[in-house]
């Protein structure tokens, strides 16, 4: 896990690290990506213990690579640690001032706008009320992987799951199906921003200069919020005027903008400005598509390395589908999902072995050999070892001791945890 300390005049002193040059030792990380800060992380575990300082932004970052102090302080003191530090100049512009919920201080807008996710689209029976949606996306991603597949070329895998989270998220997000090109650019500008924000980093430090220095990347900063705006407002101004011209109700659908509209911030005592909405539906947008779409594509790629772990899920696919005939054979239905442990197991290792969100650094937690024997290797049959073993299904979220946490734990722990997982386990399942 990382802590990022706020700037204090009376700190108390900082846990150990490397020898730093102010703002130069920040650069010459900024150049690095998270894969390549990991292998110097385990040199540094080494040589100073498990609680390391980094100065790899312009505020000192306190790394935490062990898993029973990770569960001290984002568990047993979550209270203390679930505050996020004030957001850095990018930040402030990426996130409203902190209007979204991963962003916001732990306080009451925190509080407001992640119960309303959490109670209003992730409860089960909402969830459920997404099923054809799932059912078609998954249509979508087959015949698209197929006509593809027709050229003879390789085929990018990875561009379909990314297509098919779009569309599926999307329809949660404004409550109906949009063509493609709309799909499409919404993708583009919210995978945009997400893949600049290594490049916009450097922005950070004394923005007074920075903005002379670099004008040209504080501009181009400025034309992906634009982009950004641009595509979701129509997106949301549709969906207020349906809303309202149904008097209240949107239909059938709630979606996620439905949920924000009416909902008040209760220290400013007002609703979420067009800005603040953008904000929020585009956290929604980046946090279920990306990650699930990359753990999705090393679930797949471990599946098709591994011919026995592919020949166990057919079997428990067969055995639960039984032999049912035409259409219903089709398709693994979500009800059948809960009858899969092996399946659960497979999603759950590829999780472990591979967690998308790199810079919490979970895999630190979710190799150690201590925990996991052979950590390294894919071994899903672990989890039903596992589950024997303690009598109760394997805890993700932590609560008790973490082993891995690829959705963090603690108070800030992923609410989407439960969607992702049913999404990553449909889609496995399916694909298979
Ligand atoms: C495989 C898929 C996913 C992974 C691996 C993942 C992982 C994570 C991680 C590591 C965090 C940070 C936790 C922390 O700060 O300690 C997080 C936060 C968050 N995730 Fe996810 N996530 C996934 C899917 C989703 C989905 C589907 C949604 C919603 C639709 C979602 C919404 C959020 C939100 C709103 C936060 C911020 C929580 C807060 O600060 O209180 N995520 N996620």
């Amino acid at each position: 896990i990382v802590i990022n300390l706020t700037t204090t005049t009376h700190r108390p002193p900082l846990p150990p690290g490397p020898p730093h040059i102010p703002i130069l030792t920040s650069i010459s990380w900024i150049a690095k990506s998270f894969s390549q800060i990991e292998p110097i992380l385990v040199g540094l575990r080494a040589k100073y213990g498990p609680i390391i300082t980094l100065r790899i932004t312009v505020r000192p970052a306190i790394f935490v690579a062990d898993r029973s102090l990770a569960h001290q302080a984002l568990v047993q003191k979550g209270a203390v640690f679930s505050d996020r530090p004030p957001a850095l100049a990018v930040s402030r512009i990426f996130t409203c001032n902190q209007h979204n919920i991963n962003s916001a201080p732990y306080g009451s807008t925190w509080r407001t706008l992640r119960r309303n996710l959490t109670s209003e689209m992730l409860h089960p029976n909402r969830v459920k009320s997404f099923s054809s949606v799932r059912r078609w996306v998954l249509q979508v991603l087959v015949n698209r992987l197929k006509s593809d597949s027709e050229s003879g070329n390789s085929v990018r895998v990875i561009d379909h799951f990314h297509y098919a989270m779009f569309c599926l998220l999307v329809f949660m997000c404004f409550g109906e199906k949009l063509d493609e090109k709309q799909v499409k650019d919404v993708e583009r500008v919210e995978r945009a921003l997400l893949l600049s924000t290594n490049r916009f980093n450097v922005l950070n430090f004394w923005p007074p200069i920075t903005r002379i220095l670099f004008w040209k990347r504080w501009q181009e900063l400025f034309r992906l919020m634009k982009d950004q705006s641009d595509v979701l407002i129509p997106l949301i101004r549709a969906r207020k005027s349906i809303k309202e011209s149904r008097s209240g109700g949107g239909g059938d659908i709630v979606s996620y903008v439905d949920t924000l509209l009416d909902l008040e911030l209760p220290e400013e005592k007002r609703k979420l400005n067009d800005e603040e909405l953008v904000t929020v539906c585009a956290e929604f947008l980046s946090a279920g598509t990306d990650t699930t779409a990359t753990a999705l594509q090393w679930i797949m790629a471990n599946v098709v390395k591994y011919p026995h772990v592919q020949q166990r899920l057919v079997e428990e696919i067969r055995e639960v589908k039984g032999d049912g005939d035409g259409e219903s054979r089709e398709e693994v239905k979500e009800e059948e999902l809960q009858r899969m442990p092996y399946l659960k197991a497979v999603v759950l290792e590829g999780l472990r072995r591979h967690p998308p969100g790199h810079f919490v650094l979970p895999h630190t937690i979710g190799w150690d050999p201590e925990v996991w024997e052979d950590p390294m290797e894919f071994k899903p049959e672990r989890f039903l070892e596992k589950e024997k073993e303690d009598g109760v299904p394997f805890d993700i979220t932590g609560s008790k001791e973490i082993k891995m946490m690829p959705f963090g734990a603690g108070r800030r722990i992923c609410p989407g945890f439960n969607l992702a997982m049913l999404h990553l386990e449909y889609f496995v399942a399916n694909l298979v």
